[in-house]
């Protein structure tokens, strides 16, 4: 069964707890939050406050991005604040495994991200210590961009790559995700699709989730 992960980047702010709940009720399996500093990525989005607030508001599991040149420095404010997965971006991580120890002493489940450009290979040493790989399909930054095709053949690799040693992480694609692209991302191996403006753009988000899970 694919997972759906709503990224409430694309949620109307001002009313963020109820998009939440919506999501929810909807059948969303993640809520994917974005988190970026404006060094990573030409953007500023969520600290680990709004974390801590959308905590109370739903048991589903905190999927939580972060787009840091630094995560090191805020994985325990992370953690603390109801992260139930952590997830960092290889191209940020000086010290990668070091990284991913560090989100595994808080007791959440670990990540690794891949930019577009970034080949399957800068994380191959890591995928026996991961829950996830997340594949961007666009350069992150921000949501309602197109998907990037050339992405699939990383989506294939990792697939393929876990097949053969028996892990068992999620594939997880990120970005430009829609009813469309969502279907080749899952023949390609993706088992969980993150999509912020397919579902939030639309009013009947139980739809939404649907048709991207039976796309
Ligand atoms: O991490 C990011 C962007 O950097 C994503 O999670 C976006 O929020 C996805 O938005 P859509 O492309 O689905 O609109
Ligand atoms: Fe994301």
């Amino acid at each position: 069964m694919i997972k759906i992960a709503p990224s409430i980047l694309s949620a109307d702010f001002a009313r963020l707890g109820e998009e939440i709940r919506d999501i929810d009720s909807a059948g969303a399996d993640y809520v994917h939050i974005d988190a970026m500093d404006g060094h990573f990525v030409p953007n500023l989005t969520i600290g680990p406050m709004i974390v801590e607030a959308i905590r109370p508001i739903t048991k589903l599991p905190l999927d939580v991005h972060l787009m840091l040149s630094n995560p090191d420095q805020y994985i325990a404010d992370f953690a603390k604040a109801g992260a139930d997965i952590i997830s960092v971006h290889v191209e940020a991580c000086t010290h990668l495994h070091r990284t991913i120890q560090l989100i595994k002493e808080h007791g959440v489940r670990t990540g690794v991200v891949l930019n577009p450009a970034t080949p399957v290979q800068h994380v191959l040493p890591i995928l026996q210590e991961v829950d996830l790989v997340l594949q961007m399909s666009v350069n992150p930054g921000f949501g309602g961009q197109q998907f990037i095709p050339s992405v699939l053949n990383n989506i294939k690799e990792l697939k393929a790559y876990k097949e053969k040693n028996q892990y068992t992480y999620e594939i997880e694609v990120d970005g430009g995700v829609n009813p469309e692209t969502a279907k080749a991302c899952v023949e390609a191996g993706a088992t969980v699709l993150v999509a912020g403006s397919a579902v939030f753009g639309k009013s009947d988000r139980s739809e939404a989730i649907e048709s991207l899970r039976s796309r």
